[in-house]
């Protein structure tokens, strides 16, 4: 069976978090212990076939035994670069990930392959009376990145937040990437764990 590795990355409280546990539980919570780096996992069925899905999720915190960003970036096969659409520092940090990705992960490839595992997310799209970064920007920014660029809101649009991530790992497991593995960021945390995480908060309106 098929192994993917998706990191999601991302400045500190751009939704990381949200993304991925709305993915894996349908739900929008509000608040999320980001104390320490996790791997989620999911076994999916893909166009009939069956995967094991494994997404990262980095502690934006100073935490023990932290990976670096390039230890991130050399473990996925596929990555969700997320911003805030509220938060112009945030896209400067996703456009600077976005770069590094494609030095480190593709080598400066210029392949089609190459360009469908990196997906560009301008999260929050629910706060567009508070924007500081415009669609066109983040497009712009997807097209010279060469990513597949979506805005959405983890907070209020499941669909296409699913939509996405089956995308990317569609597009990562037909990567074929047979790459060797390399060290794995630390850290793994089963489903009840996550349940636990997420109600383990106190939930904070948005
Ligand atoms: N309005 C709104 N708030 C959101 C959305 N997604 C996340 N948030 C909020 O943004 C805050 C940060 O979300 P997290 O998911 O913890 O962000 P993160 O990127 O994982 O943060 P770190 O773990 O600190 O790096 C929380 O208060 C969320 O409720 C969204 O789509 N809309």
């Amino acid at each position: 069976m098929n192994d993917i590795k998706v990191a999601v990355l991302g400045s500190e409280g751009v939704g990381k978090s949200a993304l991925i546990v709305r993915f894996l539980t349908r739900r929008f919570i509000g608040e999320y212990a980001s104390s320490s780096e996790c791997i989620y996992r999911k076994r999916m069925s893909i166009d009939g076939r069956q995967l094991n899905l494994e997404l990262y999720d980095p502690c934006s915190q100073p935490c023990e035994g932290k990976s670096t960003l390039n230890e991130q970036i050399h473990w996925a096969d596929g990555f969700v670069v997320v911003y805030d659409i509220s938060d112009r520092s945030s896209f400067l940090t996703a456009k600077a990930i976005v770069h590094l990705i494609r030095e480190l992960h593709l080598g400066g490839s210029k392949s089609r392959d190459a360009d469908s595992v990196i997906f560009l997310v301008g999260n929050k799209q629910d706060l567009c009376h508070m924007r500081e970064v415009d669609r066109e920007e983040g497009q712009k920014l997807a097209s010279e990145g060469r990513c597949q660029f979506y805005e959405l809101s983890a907070a209020e649009h499941y669909q296409e937040v699913v939509l996405m991530f089956s995308k990317i790992v569609r597009n990562a497991s037909l990567g074929g990437k047979a790459k060797e593995r390399r060290r794995r960021p630390s850290g793994s945390k089963s489903m009840a764990k996550l349940i636990n995480n997420v109600f383990g908060k106190r939930r904070k309106s948005v």
